[in-house]
């Protein structure tokens, strides 16, 4: 989704990726919302850091672009440690999560990022290292190999995932603090759009501020990016600072839908009311429809669609409401009148 507003894929430039660092919140004062996973995560942390332990393992999960990865480095930023990472497809056999945990000093964090991912052979070994701190480690080859146990300095595994129905039982029961990040309201994304316009040094109009907040698809990483691409049409047709007047016409030149919807989530919504007439209709079914996998539209789509009141959940399926007929400027209903 919204994959060319992701500074993290690839075809972006250099200074882009470094502006996004520049952005990051790196302690829990500078992070806006989440504040009740917040709260319960300084509680933990101070535990640990009062007892000089490893803080519980943690899994960060929720939509793309909601704070996961932010939040493994303010972890251990708070905590005073390092932070290793990874992601789970690049760990393609034990010997390679091996290498990773051995080098861990006391209470460092290892983040896995796309956790759901890691092949089971692999998941398998990270049990008893999460568990005991111990693996075992092949030393040799041929006729003398052996397997040796080692022990592990204690250490807390963050993990992320945007797909938490994916993650295997064993592995979820794993993690002692598991927290699940919410949609940004539009208050909270003025908010850090306010900040990343100072970070950057450009100013900005309140009304400017709240405009882009209002199309980021409740997502800090859109506002962000929204915020940068509109930064260039100040810069270029406008006097730099961004106000209401080109914030506007740069999320038009844009295409930024005025809820800050994607192209999946209007194809959601037109699909539920042109194939099924607006529902109710099952989630394999519209998943068929669309293209895309059951569980990606439930845990990355359904929610910002259900929490901006386009869709709802009924016992018999999905329902469009009377908002996504109007936003997609339909008409409900059979059509009425006529010339006949
Ligand atoms: N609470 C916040 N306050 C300010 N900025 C934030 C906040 N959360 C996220 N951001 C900004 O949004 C960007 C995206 O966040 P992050 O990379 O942590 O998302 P993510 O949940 O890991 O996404 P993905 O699932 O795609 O990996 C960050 O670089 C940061 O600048
Ligand atoms: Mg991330």
């Amino acid at each position: 989704m919204n994959e060319h507003l992701d500074p993290t894929n690839e075809g972006y430039s250099r200074e882009e990726v470094d502006i996004e660092k520049a952005l990051r919140p790196l302690s829990f004062e500078d992070f806006a919302g989440q504040d009740q996973v917040l709260e319960n995560l300084k509680v933990f942390v101070q535990a640990a850091n009062l007892r000089g332990e490893a803080l519980d393992h943690t899994l960060f999960h929720g939509p793309p672009g909601l704070g996961k990865t932010t939040l493994a480095n303010i972890l251990a930023n708070e905590l005073g440690v390092n932070i290793k990472i990874t992601s789970g497809p690049v760990l393609d056999k034990p010997g390679d999560l091996a290498g990773l945990l051995t080098n861990l000093d006391e209470r460092d964090v290892l983040f896995i990022d796309e956790i759901h991912r890691l092949s089971p052979i692999v998941e398998e070994y990270l049990y008893s290292a999460m568990e005991d701190y111990r693996i075992d480690i092949m030393i040799e080859t041929g006729p003398n190999a052996r397997t040796v146990q080692i022990d592990l300095a204690p250490f807390t595994l963050v993990g992320a995932t945007t797909r938490s129905g994916l993650l295997t039982a064993p592995m979820r029961a794993r993690f002692g603090i598991s927290s699940r990040l919410q949609y940004y309201t539009t208050e909270l994304l003025t908010t850090i759009v306010q900040r990343s316009s100072s970070i950057l040094g450009v100013p900005i109009s309140m009304e400017a501020a709240i405009e882009i907040a209002g199309r980021s698809r409740g997502t800090p990483r859109i506002a962000n990016a929204l915020l940068r691409r509109v930064r260039d049409f100040a810069q270029i047709k406008g006097n730099g600072s961004i106000d209401i007047k080109i914030a506007k016409y740069s999320l038009e030149a844009l295409h930024v839908d005025a809820h800050g919807l994607d192209e999946m989530d209007n194809k959601i919504l037109a699909t539920i009311i042109d194939k099924f007439k607006g529902g109710p209709v099952g989630l394999t079914t519209l998943a068929t429809a669309v293209s895309e996998s059951a569980e990606t539209i439930e845990e990355v789509y359904e929610p910002f669609l259900i929490q901006q009141g386009f869709i709802m959940r009924t016992p018999r399926g999905r329902e469009v409401t009377e908002d996504a007929y109007k936003h997609l400027g339909r008409v409900k209903g059979p059509v009425q009148g006529g010339l006949f």
